[in-house]
């Protein structure tokens, strides 16, 4: 997923793995890095660099070769087959109505993507940049960033566990409980994705070759149709 654009940023430099600029350790460039600073001011400004550069990020790359799968994006005009609405006027008006409603919302549903940005890097930066601002990474290692994680995905829990089965695009949600559910996997992805950095995992790399290990694991000719586990078929 390609994604150089930045908006919502913070009015500061963007272009790379920076977020340790605007931390509280007042590094500026308000002539301290001058040409008339102290060898120790130049020696810190180095270290600190090269600090900067040991930094984890995530790769920028989230694009996977197609498979010929059907995924939303390459979904659109599996739809308009031979299920029976013509221009014809064969069907009845009203059933031709139905038809038809039915048919914009298998194909409404079927085009759900995302935003093309951000991409999890981006993420990953900005929640860094949050983390860095408040001297809050002693408190985000590892494991605080799993429980936190887990938490919120409780969270996102709560809001289905009295309903009934909800249908795909949550039609039956208000706007308030669509926008809450909305906050709520932020959170969980924002600790998912600080967690794979703490734990120096490259997420986007990751789930790529996961899918694909995935793929080979259920072959679509084998499984169609079929929810069964792998290690559930015989041959
Ligand atoms: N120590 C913290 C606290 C918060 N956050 C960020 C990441 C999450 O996106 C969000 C979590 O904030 P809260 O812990 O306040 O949880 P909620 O936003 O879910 O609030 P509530 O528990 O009231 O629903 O804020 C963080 O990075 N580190």
């Amino acid at each position: 997923m390609a994604t150089n654009g930045h908006s919502g940023d913070p009015p500061t430099c963007n272009h790379g793995n920076h977020e340790a600029h605007n931390g509280s350790n007042g590094v500026d460039s308000n002539g301290v890095h001058g040409p008339a600073a102290s060898p120790s001011l130049l020696k810190e400004k180095t270290e600190k660099e090269k600090k900067e550069k040991e930094r984890f990020s995530f790769s920028q790359e989230t694009q996977t070769p197609s498979h010929g799968n059907h995924d939303n994006q390459h979904d659109h005009g599996a739809h308009n087959g031979s299920n029976g609405v013509d221009s014809n006027g064969v069907h009845e008006p009203l059933k031709k109505k139905e038809e038809e409603e039915k048919m914009e919302k298998k194909e409404e549903l079927a085009r759900f993507t995302f935003s093309q940005e951000p991409s999890f890097e981006e993420v990953r930066r900005l929640q860094a940049q949050f983390t860095d601002e408040r001297d809050w990474r002693q408190f985000h290692r590892p494991r605080n960033l799993l429980l936190a994680m887990v938490g919120e995905v409780g969270e996102v829990s709560e809001l289905f566990q009295w309903r009934g089965e909800a249908a795909e695009g949550l039609p039956d949600w208000t706007e308030p409980e669509r926008e809450q559910l909305g906050q709520e996997l932020s959170d969980v992805l924002i600790y998912l994705l600080e967690l794979a950095a703490a734990c120096h995992v490259d997420l986007p790399r990751a789930a790529l070759r996961k899918m694909a290990l995935n793929r080979l694991k259920y072959p679509a000719s084998k499984v169609h149709g079929s929810a069964k586990k792998y290690t559930e078929y015989t041959d």
